[in-house]
């Protein structure tokens, strides 16, 4: 079969591997769609991402989704020609996280496209069944592949237990921050306020369901949450943006008793917290890392039309152009680039 290695920063390289065989309780999948991550892309750009260090030829790709061609002995839940999404983190199912429910916290998981596991930009994947979900009529494996971008902001809003009506201020217009805005009105918050640096994505926040942008190139957040609160702060705040600013601030900007939920990953080791606003205004400060539980209510939400990903795409490629397809992905106006294994 065929795939594409990353085999050092800034060079893929097409290669054929031996088809493989799905063990007992896998799947085999023949990938449709993969959409490009901002991990992919910082894989393909430095080789690394903090720890995680490329050393051996890696395959890329975490949001997938394809058609079973075979299934294991042991699966009865699925069968050759199901469209599925897979859900690229596959943990032990035993230590302490796994049993009590936290598996996305499991230090043990097999995470696809973070060294030494490799992803998806390839003709065929073995998955556990486990972590395969039917795909509806209805919803494509383009969409289905952006389950995982849309499961990190599901998670996300769960950890942010957005109240009705609450207004929320979303840090980062990037696929992630995005896709807050998408779950947050979901979830039936009232005013959603966005703030980026890229003019174009506050536009397509806008355009997302976002009813107020703040371009912090041109205005500080806290005078502009300042302005729009009349002085009370939000609610919730949502960070998906991994500018230091940005975190750095969401101490300030939310409201007295509110709630901030971290996504984003900061390249600075180290950031400065207001900790006596924490205390003082009495946070729910909180990180939110992947997800657990989500695939099933994302597959769920695109087939009901709740919510719809379809928007966040700027192109889609052929996985034969990929070395093309990431280098458009880095443009600053671009949020996410989908990439076509095969054809629908
Ligand atoms: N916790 C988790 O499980 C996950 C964390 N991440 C992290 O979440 C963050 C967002 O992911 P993506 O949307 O893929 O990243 P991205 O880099 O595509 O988007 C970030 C956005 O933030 C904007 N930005 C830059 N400076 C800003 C500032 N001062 N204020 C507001 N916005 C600013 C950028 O213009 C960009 O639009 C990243 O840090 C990523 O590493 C991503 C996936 C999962
Ligand atoms: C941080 C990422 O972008 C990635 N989705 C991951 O969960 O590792």
């Amino acid at each position: 079969m065929h795939v594409v290695e990353l085999t050092e920063p800034g060079i893929f390289e097409h290669r054929e591997r031996p088809r493989p065989a799905p063990g007992p309780n896998e799947v085999l999948v023949e990938i449709r769609h993969v959409g490009i991550c901002g991990s992919d892309v910082h894989y393909y750009e430095l080789g690394r991402i903090g720890d995680y260090v490329v050393t051996d030829p890696l395959v890329l790709g975490h949001e997938s989704a394809g058609v079973v061609a075979e299934v294991g002995r042991d699966v009865d839940h699925l069968d050759s020609g199901d469209r599925v999404a897979l859900e690229p983190g596959v943990p032990c199912g035993e230590c302490a996280q796994c049993r009590s429910g936290t598996y996305n916290l499991c230090p043990d998981v097999e995470f696809m496209a973070t060294p030494p596991d490799d992803g998806a930009f390839a003709e065929y994947v073995a998955w556990d069944a486990d972590f395969a979900y039917r795909l509806p009529d209805g919803v494509s494996t383009r969409s289905g592949a952006l389950c995982e971008p849309l499961s990190v902001a599901l998670h996300a809003t769960r950890r942010a237990a957005i109240d009705l009506g609450e207004t929320v201020l979303v840090t980062g217009a990037g696929p992630i921050g995005a896709m807050v805005v998408k779950t947050a009105r979901a979830a039936g918050a009232g005013d959603i306020l966005v703030s980026d640096v890229v003019p174009s994505k506050l536009d397509r926040a806008r355009e997302m369901g976002a009813t107020e942008t703040i371009n912090v190139s041109e205005r500080s957040l806290e005078a502009a949450i300042d302005d729009i609160t009349g002085g009370d702060g939000v609610d919730v705040v949502v960070e998906a943006s991994g500018a230091t600013p940005a975190i750095a601030a969401t101490t300030t900007v939310v409201r007295r008793g509110g709630t901030v939920v971290c996504i984003g990953l900061s390249g600075d080791d180290e950031i400065p917290i207001a900790t006596n606003e924490l205390v003082d205004k009495e946070l729910d400060f909180r990180g939110s890392f992947r997800f657990r539980n989500t695939y099933p209510d994302a597959i769920s939400l695109l087939e009901r039309g709740v919510i719809d990903v379809e928007d966040i795409i700027d192109f889609e490629m052929p996985m034969a152009d990929l070395t093309a397809a990431f280098e458009r992905a880095q443009e600053p106006d671009v949020v996410k680039g989908m990439v076509a294994v095969g054809s629908e």
